[in-house]
């Protein structure tokens, strides 16, 4: 089985992606970061979805709790006060490690040279603290899958998406390192990974554990995203696990140099070189067509386990 860090700000589809994660990959650890709602309930709700899913052995590593320059806003309108949807959960007994996130991530990377897969679904100031810690992890990380940026329609501003939007100097160091990197920007998700109310209904018949899982974890989730004028909740996380497990879920891919802008109105801005005017070599593949039915596919067949 492949190798993998999960690294999360947990939060509704943060937990989807996760169940994903451990059925398609030897989750080595789950790193957690500062992004969606307070690091407190990140930490809880990641400790928490490894008990329901009965992998509480999985290490919990706690990493950075504020991005790397600049100032941040959780987003408990898109996910509920606690990040999942004000359920009430049973708190963890689980406990975090006492190792450092970007420790454990470069720690890994030695142990597992050459194998080590991330799956980076939150904002990327773990991973850069980890690279300026240690530049040479960029020659033992096998490949950083990353869920962010937006091509033009941001969910956070304008035109920036969240992740990028919370630690955009983050992103800039990690996608100009020379790590291998798939990114799976925000449009893509929704296109290809929105789940309409007949789907929500579909869930509701599946009952199992799972099931009643992501339809407690998602609920606040299902109503801002449909305030916004999304056609259900949007579930970018599951999309980039199920792009790195089965690539051919990415039905278009381009290679490009990317990179992200630091300034005022349009900060956490991807941008995309599309005609090589820098004349730098590519950094990333950005996906830009996605398979939806083979992503759902996926999805529903993972809800359904028992
Ligand atoms: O409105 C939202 N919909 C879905 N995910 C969101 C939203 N706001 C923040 N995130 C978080 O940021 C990434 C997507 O931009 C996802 O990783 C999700 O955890």
């Amino acid at each position: 089985m492949r190798k993998a860090i999960f690294d999360t700000d947990t939060a509704s589809d943060d937990a989807i992606a996760l169940m994903l994660a451990l059925d398609y990959f030897e989750v080595l650890g789950v790193t957690i970061v500062a992004g969606n709602v307070k690091f407190e309930n990140e930490v809880s709700n990641a400790l928490f979805t490894l008990e329901y899913l009965n992998k509480p052995d999985i290490p919990v590593y706690l990493g950075a709790q504020r991005p790397l320059l600049g100032q941040w806003r959780t987003v408990e309108e898109v996910h509920g006060k606690n990040g999942f949807g004000d359920w009430e959960y049973p708190s963890p007994l689980k406990k975090p490690e006492n190792e450092f996130a970007a420790d454990a991530i470069i720690r890994l990377s030695k142990e597992y040279e050459g194998e080590l897969e991330i799956l980076a679904v939150s904002p990327l100031t773990n991973i850069a603290l980890a690279y300026l810690k240690d530049s040479r992890i960029i020659n033992r990380i096998r490949k950083i899958w990353i869920m962010g940026g937006a091509f033009t329609r941001g969910n956070t501003t304008e035109i920036a998406e969240f992740n990028f939007w919370v630690d955009p100097e983050a992103a800039q160091i990690v996608l100009n390192a020379g790590f291998d990197i798939t990114i799976v920007p925000w449009e893509i998700a929704e296109e290809s990974a929105t789940i309409t109310d007949e789907e929500w209904n579909k869930i509701e018949d599946i009952n199992t554990k799972r099931s009643e899982f992501f339809l407690k974890v998602n609920r606040v989730l299902r109503e801002y995203s449909k305030s916004v004028g999304s056609r259900g909740s949007v579930h970018p996380d599951s999309l980039t696990v199920t792009i790195a497990y089965d690539n051919s879920v990415a039905i278009e891919k381009v290679s490009k140099y990317v990179n992200v802008e630091l300034c005022s109105r349009s900060r956490g801005a991807m941008l995309i070189d599309w005609y090589g005017l820098n004349k730098r070599r590519p950094n990333a593949e950005v996906v830009i067509k996605a398979d939806s039915q083979k992503f759902k596919k996926y999805l529903f067949d993972s809800l359904s386990k028992a």
